[in-house]
């Protein structure tokens, strides 16, 4: 997939903004805070239907404005698609693919980017749910009819969460709370599948992520993912090493035992204790786990790995083509080792967009197509 055209209107400091974009290489050059970032945020947001800086849209809205509008015009090989969101300060958010209104879950099903930022360390070093934002994201980009069952899933969450704080307040014991088992079921079997939706990711990724490792870091170090459940008991949202895989139980059976054997704890607490919200997502290198271990170049290139690997394993699944790889101020953080060997590996992708606010930070083999941002606005444009 190639963005041909990208527009704006009232998107954080761009009052209007019009981009035209190459096939292969293409980078945004200028000082900071000039808005090289806002510009592929704009386009991953089409992709993700969010940002990798905020978990609120009011931000993307141009100060004083009352809805952001971003325009993109995508091929797919010879096929053309124009896609339109506009993001509205009060009401909903809208969109269009080529002028028909659709849902804004929609966009996605046209527009595939997979983008690294420097928000990305959160991954490897945050707190488990920037992980399971990660892992969840990419299922969405997999599979897009799992960003309902993800939403269903929070949803239940959240009526169950609110008995179990009522009972709580009232004194009510488990026994006595038998509405909490029509709730037990539809988070069992919700949930079930949002981790088996991970566990496949965790087993597909772990290859591409080897690959990627190796070619960021030039070593390899045996990076690995997996899942600690929450449903294998324990608490891995609260740190708890869980040895996942440890029962041979359908995953359904192991999810409603767990419940029993939490259910004072939850009523206790008046919180779920188990489910994929409490799951994290093991990352290790050279057998030891990434966060609390790994130097910051290490963290920062497992970060990176994730993302490269994310955009490999949509490259092979996806009919959409090769999705944009977007490389959001990182060569400033790399050595010119891994400065070369990341240029290579991303010249391979149909299109690639690059922001940077030193131009010499960026390999001259992505240095194909130049725009240069100042002050929210579009200076210029050269083709080398
Ligand atoms: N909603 C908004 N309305 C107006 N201006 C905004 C809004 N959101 C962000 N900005 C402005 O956009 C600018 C930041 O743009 P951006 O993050 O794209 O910078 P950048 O060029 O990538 O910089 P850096 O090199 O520092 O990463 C800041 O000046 C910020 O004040």
């Amino acid at each position: 997939m190639i963005v041909e055209q990208l527009g704006l209107k009232d998107f954080r400091n761009y009052a209007e903004a019009d981009v035209s974009l190459s096939p292969g290489a293409n980078v945004f050059i200028g000082r900071n805070g000039q808005g090289k970032t806002n510009l592929v945020e704009a386009v991953a947001y089409l992709a993700t239907l969010g940002s990798h800086r905020v978990s609120n849209d009011a931000p993307m809205v141009r100060d004083g404005a009352d809805a952001a509008i971003v325009r993109a015009r995508l091929a797919h090989g010879e096929r053309s698609v124009l896609l339109e969101l506009q993001l509205n300060r009060h009401g909903a958010n809208k969109a269009r693919v080529n002028g028909v209104n659709v849902r804004t879950t929609e966009l996605p099903r046209y527009a595939q980017v997979v983008l690294f930022a420097p928000e990305d360390l959160q991954i490897v070093r945050g707190d488990p749910s920037a992980r399971r934002r990660f892992a969840d994201q990419l299922i969405v980009q997999r599979s897009p009819r799992m960003s309902a069952v993800l939403a269903d899933y929070d949803r239940v969450l959240r009526q169950r969460s609110a008995l179990l704080k009522s009972a709580r307040a009232r004194g009510i014991r488990g026994e006595a709370l038998s509405t909490l088992d029509v709730w037990d079921d539809k988070l069992v079997s919700l949930g079930t599948e949002v981790i088996e939706a991970r566990l496949a990711l965790a087993s597909d990724l772990s290859a591409p992520l080897a690959r990627a490792y190796a070619a960021i870091a030039g070593a390899d170090h045996d990076p690995r993912l997996s899942w600690a459940l929450s449903v294998g008991g324990g608490d891995p949202e609260e740190g708890d090493a869980v040895d996942a895989g440890g029962s041979s139980a359908p995953l359904a059976d192991q999810f409603r035992a767990a419940l029993a054997a939490r259910r004072s704890a939850e009523l206790e607490r008046g919180l779920t204790l188990v489910g994929p919200h409490r799951d994290d997502l093991v990352l290790q290198v050279r057998g030891l786990p990434v966060k609390g271990y790994a130097s910051h170049g290490e963290s920062w290139s497992v970060a990176l790995s994730l993302r490269l690997a994310s955009a490999e394993l949509l490259r092979a699944e996806s009919r959409l083509g090769d999705p944009v790889l977007i490389l959001d101020d990182v060569f400033a953080e790399l050595d010119a080792g891994r400065r070369t060997r990341l240029a290579e590996l991303a010249g391979g992708y149909e299109q690639v967009i690059v922001t940077s606010a030193v131009e010499e930070d960026v390999p001259d083999a992505l240095r194909a197509h130049v725009v240069r941002v100042e002050a929210g606005e579009i200076q210029e444009q050269d083709h080398v």
